[in-house]
Order: C-alpha cells, then structure tokens, then sequence
C-alpha cells in the first residue's frame, strides 16, 4: 500500500489543501483496514487450532487474547483515527498524529500516524509560539466517519510570512467546539484537545503518589483515564502482568466513565467503587453519613482487631470431657495457655489455628495419659511413648475435642467477625475502649443488615488479620501434585518400554523420545491447569491482587480506612490521586491533601494542580465561586474557559408546590438542549422525582444519564455533568449534608450550559445574584 502525503501546501488553496488530507487519511484508513483483516485472520487460524494438552491450551488463550486486544484496539481507532498534524522546521515530511500508531509495510523511516501517547506526538499539544519544540505549524483535522471535513492550522512560527498571513487561534476553536457539544451521559475522549497543563499530568512518571487537585470541571477524570491509556502504551509489559485499577466514587460515575478507556483502545483495566471493590461483595445499602464517618476512622483498625482477639476466647468455667469412658477436665488455664502458644505462632488468627489445635490436643493427651497410666501406688506414669502417640491419635479424632478446638479459636471470616463486632452491643463495648456510647450507638446494627460501602474497608481490614488456613489446602494439593508426578512417570515408562530395545537401529536411537525431551516433573508441570482469565478478570475476582498501577478519582472523599484498602492494593506506591478538596461531600472525607495522606505516606507524594475550568460557564461559576467563599472547605476555584452569555436563574415557589414546580421546570428544558439533572436533597428525592416522573415518564434516579431527566440526591451527581442541572432547595441541600456548602457547590457546577434553582423560602444570600422568575 502506498500513502501519498500532501506536500505542505504553502501556496496551496484551502480545498486543495484539504482535498490533500482527504487522500493521505484515506491511505491510513486503507491501512488500518489491511492490518484489522490480517489481525481476524490471524485470530480465526488460532482458534482453529485444537490444543493438545494444557500448556497448548494457554499458549493458544494468549494468542487469541493478544489478537483480540489487536483488534480492540485497530476498531477503537476508526472513528476520529487521524486528528493533528505538525509540520517541522528540520522534518521534510510532515508528521501526523493519531489515536493509534501506523507504519507502512515497509517500515518507511518516519510512521504513517503516530500514537497520541508516543513522545513524538507530545509537540501537538504542547508546543507553543515561545516553545515551538521544532513545530513551525500544527493542523487540526477534523473527520467524520471517513471524510476529512474541515482542517485548522495554528501557526507556531511567526517569523514565516507564508504562515503569518494564518495565524489564530485555531487551537481554541477546535477545544470550544468540543466543550459546546450537547452531552450523551457518557464521558468522551478528549485525545484531540488535551491542553499542555492537562499533558503534563498524563505523561507524569509513573512512579510514587501523584496528587492532581483541581477545581470542577478542570478534567481531572478526563486527565485520569488519559494518563491510564498512556500508563498501558508505555509500560504495557509490566501492567499486562501486574493491571491498573481505576476507582470511582460511585457505580453510576463508573456507568459514566466506562466507554472512555474502551474509545482509546483499552480494555484491560478493572474499574470498581469501594463498595464493589471486595471480590464478590456489592455494599451498596445506604449509609448515614455520620455513621460513615465513624466507620471510616482510622482508630476503627484497633477496634476490627480487637474484635478478632475477642474471639481467641478462654474458659469462664472448665469444661468436662469424656473419651473412650474417661472423664477428664479442662480448665480454664489450660485454655489461657492455648491461646498463649497460638498467639505466639502467628500474627493472623486463621494461620494460628493448626497451632491452637495442637495446643488442645497436646493438654488433653496428657490429662488422659496421667488418668490411665497413673500408677497406684505412686511413682512415673506406667505409659511408654508409643502409648502416649496412640492416646493422642485417639484425641485427635474425638468429635468433643474439635468442638474445644472450635470454641477457643474458631475457623473465621471478614464478614462473620464485622456482622458480630457491630450487632453485639457487648462485643462492640469490649473492642472499644474509651469511645463514647454515641460513638458505640452509631456503629450498632442488626446482624441480618446488607453490607455498605462503609464496611468494606472494615472487611479487608479483618481479612488482612485472619488470614487463611489452607493447611488442608496445601495438603490436597501437595498429594495431587504427587498424583500427577506418578501418573506422568508411568506414562514415560509406558513410552519408553514400548521402544524395542532389540530392533532399535542406529538412526531409530538418535530419534529423540517424549521422554528425552521431558522428565516426569516437566510433564506433570503440563499437566497444571492453565489459569487463562486476563490479568483484568484474575485481579478483579482476587482480594490480595497489588496492582501495577492505581487511579482515584474523587479522592478527596476517601476515610482513612479506605485509604489503608488502597494503598495495601498498591505497595509500589505508583498511584496517581485525582480530586477536589473543595468538593468533599462525605464527613470521613479530606478537607486538605495533607491531613489525609500524610498519616498513610508522610510526605511522600507530589502535587499538580489543574486550573482552567472546561466545564462549567463563567455565568455559573461566578455563581459557585460565592458559595465557595461562603465557607466551602478549601480548595482553589477554577478559571472558566467560556461564558455562554446565558444567565442563571432562580425561582421562588411556595414549599407545598415545590414538586410540581420543579416537574414544570423540568418539562420546560427542551430535550434537543441535551441531558437535564434534578439535584434535590435527599429528604425531597421520592416526592420530587415522582412529581417529575408523572411530567416526564422517562425520568431516572437509578443513575441512568442516557434518558430522560435524572433526579439524583448531591452526593450521586459528583463527578457528573449535564448540559443542564436544576437545583432544588439549595438551603436544604446545605442544611442536609454534612458539609452541605460542599454539596451545593458540587451540584451547582454540574452544569456545561445551564442553570436553574427552585426553591421554597428565601433564596441563600449567596445565591442572590440569580435571574429571578416569577
Ligand atoms: N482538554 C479538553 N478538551 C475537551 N474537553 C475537555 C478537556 N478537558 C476537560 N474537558 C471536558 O470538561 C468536562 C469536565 O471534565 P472532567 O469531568 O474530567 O472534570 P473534573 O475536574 O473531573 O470535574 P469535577 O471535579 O467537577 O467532577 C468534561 O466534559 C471533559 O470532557
């Protein structure tokens, strides 16, 4: 295949100009075409091939993932596949730049379409008239499906009067245009705009805790998920083995965010909240937030051990067994030094358990031994050694004496020690010393309650002190290794015995036998089952995964307990932390970076910030920034890139007609306008949405933004954004939450155009700058 680049078109027209980068795109998408049906081919001859034995089958799994992964990536690529271009001073051809890389068949010197991630690409987005990195002129090219429909050029060097007489800002435009769009509901790429202060972030080292803390709106998730995808193009070796775990705040923000990475040709990363971080756990019941609060404390890892250690029990009254007719007696020192010895064998209570149960058998053998062997008339015990082996092999098997073992130290999990700790009001005083009754009032529940996200952090943190006891485990799979070795000897005996010695001639003795090749150890090692889930699928499904890799956004909302759950998930400490401090919703949240990071990594961690505001009309933000400075929590405000010269508005309505009012607010939103949120405290929700509902059938509050208008409480809209948002009751939203201010401004910067407040009394002096309806 040949691909005809346009020359540079000094003296060009425009429509040749672009009828040139019809014909290169053209070329490149010719190519993709050519690589996407040599990638199915490929694909199709691997699977059908049928695989001799287990390590074929995961020969075969890999390359059928690696082809797979290809053409996920080669589909990715089509839609947008060839957006810039730059043209160099000490370069004859002019170098393009695309969502993936491309080279000709021949391997022509400089690529056909460089990857957006690639340092080469790295001028489109930040070369400027002062740092032109060699750039003399970046062109933005715009295609739809197939066609090139518009080009754009940003003249970098000023000195060249050809380029001078088209200078501009085309770069600006092409960002607008982008930012103006109506929304899906879904987060889109930004690969064609990403702006310098942006790049800087996504192509950061990798190593170490990177904090990125910026206002709404500054694309902190946009940056995240692109420095996800360029983390996987340069280290793509290193977290194919060991995954990028992306974590959000809440399973809608997932809905919202889960088509970016798969736009840029990545499929491979586990995205999960807190609550659905515990393999096959979803903790998605409600929570108080007070109760959060408290669950989220760091002292709650003392008082999860605590519960642990409470059921290491000892004996209120000795206990009376029986074997084979003897009675014999337990005490309760006996039980004290049971859990001495298993308490010094391990740090985790699960692993400890082989050694109490030794302990138990140990002490009962030696009662039973002195009751039989006592001599009458005084003197050593009468029972030689290979008696006492056999009285304890008896012990060993005594139904009674593995109840003992189960009463001192029982076989535990995460969820049996949590559901206990917080429905016993007794367990709870014991494993909390000091706190207040409140404190205790707040963490108590029924013991039938559904999990919440809160308790998850409390359920890797008992994990993490039980451990397992897979002696039993490793025993069975110690005898069927055994197994596999005998059977693989016997089939190598089989092969070899079945060679004539006799009629072997000189060539048959050169021929290399299955045995020559293979000893039995290697022909059971065959004989494994291959694991042939991807990295993805096996780090999701394992609660002990670390991570290559970890991203958060909405940081800022994490309890410390979370944080222990994460950084345990990353000991490289290669993370990088997105969020807002002026966002913080939650009471277990951060109010700055570092008085939540510093008792975790000291002060081991940098932090960026980003600035502009992309989202949210200066009309708006004027609006927020008087919230903020009404005592939001800290945090910067950021610059709005836009103004839309469409005003805020608020509108009084008597609180009886509330609901009804916002259902006409809402049905007056005109659906072309895009995606509409309704952000109403929570207390509002049910009467609100359904006054909504009856106007609007098509109306969601389960976190579906596609469709019709969304009703969603202000802790579900962070992160989100909508062409319009309604707020309704902003005095409520402040009274409700937590840090209510914080709330209130989270849902006033929701909006990409417009902005609408209902509310029942006085409007917040802070809001009095709004358009007023009557
Ligand atoms: N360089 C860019 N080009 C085009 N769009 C952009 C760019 N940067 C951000 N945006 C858009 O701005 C909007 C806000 O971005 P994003 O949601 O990432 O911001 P955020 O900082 O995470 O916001 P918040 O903290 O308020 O949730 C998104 O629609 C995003 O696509």
């Amino acid at each position: 295949m040949t691909t005809v680049r346009p020359g540079t078109g000094r003296s060009a027209g425009h429509a040749a100009e672009l009828a040139a980068e019809q014909t290169y795109v053209s070329g490149l998408y010719a190519r993709l075409d050519e690589l996407r049906a040599r990638t199915v081919h490929r694909l199709e001859e691997q699977l059908a091939t049928v695989p001799h034995n287990p390590q074929a089958i995961g020969e075969r799994e890999a390359q059928v993932e690696l082809h797979t992964q290809r053409l996920v990536a080669l589909d990715a690529a089509e839609s947008g596949l060839c957006f810039g271009r730059l043209d160099r001073h000490d370069a004859d051809v002019p170098r393009y730049v695309g969502r993936i890389g491309l080279s000709a068949e021949d391997g022509d010197d400089e690529p056909l379409l460089v990857d957006w991630r690639a340092p080469a690409a790295q001028p489109f987005y930040t070369a400027t008239p002062l740092h032109d990195l060699g750039v003399r002129r970046r062109r933005h090219i715009r295609t739809r499906g197939r066609t090139v429909e518009s080009i754009a050029d940003e003249t970098l060097d000023l000195s060249d009067p050809e380029l001078a007489e088209r200078p501009g800002p085309a770069g600006e435009s092409v960002l607008l245009a982008a930012l103006n769009a109506t929304r899906t509901g879904r987060m889109t790429d930004i690969v064609r705009t990403i702006q310098a202060e942006q790049d800087r972030i996504i192509r950061a080292d990798a190593r170490g805790v990177l904090v990125v803390q910026g206002g709404p709106g500054t694309g902190k998730t946009a940056v995240a998920l692109h420095r996800a995808a360029y983390l996987l193009y340069t280290h793509r070796e290193r977290l194919a083995r060991s995954g990028l775990l992306v974590v959000g705040p809440s399973p809608t923000f997932l809905r919202y965010i889960a088509d970016v990475l798969p736009s840029l040709g990545e499929t491979g990363v586990v995205l999960a909240d807190l609550g659905g971080l515990r393999p096959g756990l979803q903790a998605r019941a409600p929570e108080r937030p007070e109760v959060a609060e408290v669950k989220g404390r760091l002292a709650m890892a003392d008082v999860v051990a605590a519960a642990v250690r409470i059921r290491q029990a000892v004996l209120d009254a000795p206990v009376e067994l029986e074997i084979d007719g003897t009675p014999l007696r337990f005490t309760k020192a006996d039980a004290v030094r049971v859990r001495s010895r298993a308490r010094a064998s391990s740090r985790l209570h699960n692993e400890a358990r082989p050694a109490a149960a030794r302990a138990v058998v140990e002490l009962v053998t030696r009662r039973y031994a002195d009751e039989l062997g006592a001599n009458v008339v005084g003197g050593a015990n009468l029972l030689g050694e290979g008696d006492v082996a056999a009285l304890r092999r008896e012990v060993a098997v005594e139904p009674a004496v593995a109840r003992l073992i189960d009463r001192l130290w029982p076989r535990l999990t995460a969820e049996g020690v949590v559901a206990r700790l917080l429905s016993s009001p007794d367990e709870l005083t014991a494993a909390t010393p000091g706190w207040s009754e409140t404190e205790r009032a707040l963490l108590h529940r029924p013991a039938s309650s559904p999990w919440t996200a809160a308790d998850v952090p409390l359920l890797e943190e008992a994990d993490e002190l039980l451990g397992a006891d897979d002696s039993a485990q490793r025993a069975a799979d110690r005898r069927a290794a055994q197994r596999r070795l005998r059977h693989a000897q016997e089939t190598l005996d089989l092969l070899h015995g079945s060679r004539s010695v006799d009629n072997e001639t000189e060539e048959e003795s050169e021929e290399l036998s299955a045995g020559d090749l293979l000893d039995a150890e290697g022909l059971a090692e065959r004989q494994e089952e291959t694991d042939t889930r991807t990295t993805a699928e096996r780090a999701a499904a394992d609660r002990s995964w670390t991570y290559g890799h970890v991203i958060v956004d909405e940081a800022q909302e994490l309890s410390a307990m979370a944080w222990r759950v994460l950084l345990r998930r990353c000991p490289t400490r290669s993370m990088t932390l997105v969020g807002d401090v002026a966002q913080t919703g939650s009471a277990a949240g951060a109010a700055s970076w570092e008085q939540v990071l510093t008792p975790h990594l000291g002060s081991h961690w940098r932090l960026e910030e980003l600035t502009v505001n992309y989202r949210t009309p200066a009309e708006i933000m004027a609006v927020a920034d008087r919230v903020l400075a009404a005592g939001g929590s800290g945090g910067t405000a950021a610059q709005a890139v836009r103004s839309t010269g469409v005003a805020p508005w608020s509108w009084r309505v008597a609180d009886d007609e509330l609901a009804d009012a916002v259902a006409e607010a809402a049905a007056g939103f005109d659906k072309e306008e895009g995606t509409l949120a309704v952000v109403v405290p929570r207390r509002r929700l049910p009467e609100v949405a359904g006054a909504v509902r009856a106007r609007l059938p098509e109306t969601s509050t389960e976190g579906d933004l596609t469709s019709g208008p969304a009703v969603l409480p202000p802790d579900a809209v962070k992160g989100l954004e909508f062409d319009s948002v309604l707020v309704v009751d902003p005095a409520g939203i402040v009274a409700d939450g937590v840090r209510g201010l914080n709330d209130l401004y989270v849902a006033l910067t929701r909006a990409t155009q417009r902005l609408g407040v209902v509310h029942p009394d006085e409007v917040p002096a802070m809001l009095s700058g709004l358009e007023v309806r009557g």
